[in-house]
């Protein structure tokens, strides 16, 4: 299992720093935020090799423990090995992905106004997250 934080307060406008790297041999890794892992805002999932996807973030939504339609991305800013750090934000109609050189949106499909769950999961060595 990878990284998980529960109990947190994360209210619109604010952001969630995530630093960590990329396994030199990922297949792939996922950033889920929301208010449990039944109930995710944004499921960030880059897949480098998995599902029959390669290089390609898919991006979803889960309500209830049923998953969303999916939502795949046209960039793929990472490479095996990356040192990345990832800032999630959002705000009630949807949520933002910062990179370095890059930006994703997704929809807040769940109307949701406080993210409480964090997990970060997959090949990816967290080494460091902040809350400002
Ligand atoms: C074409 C057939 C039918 O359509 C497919 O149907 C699958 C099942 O629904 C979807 O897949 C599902 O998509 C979901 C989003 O929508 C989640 O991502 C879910 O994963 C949940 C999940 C997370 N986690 C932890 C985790 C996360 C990231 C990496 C690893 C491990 C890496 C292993 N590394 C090694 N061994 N080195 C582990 N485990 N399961 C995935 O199964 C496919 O997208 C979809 N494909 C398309 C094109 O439509």
């Amino acid at each position: 299992k990878g990284l998980v934080v529960t109990q947190l307060d994360i209210e619109p406008g604010e952001c969630i720093k995530v630093k960590g790297k990329i396994e030199s041999d990922a297949e792939g890794f996922a950033v889920n935020v929301g208010k449990d892992s039944n109930t995710l805002l944004l499921h960030f999932n880059p897949r480098f090799d998995c599902h029959g996807d390669v290089n390609t973030i898919v991006c979803n939504s889960k309500e209830d423990g049923v998953w969303g339609e999916e939502d795949r991305k046209a960039d793929f800013p990472f490479e095996h090995g990356d040192k990345v750090e990832i800032c999630i934000s959002f705000d009630e109609t949807e949520a933002t992905v910062k990179l370095p050189e890059a930006e994703f949106k997704f929809p807040n499909r769940l109307g949701m106004a406080k993210i409480e769950y964090l997990a970060v999961e997959g090949d990816f060595k967290v080494k460091s997250i902040k809350f400002s």
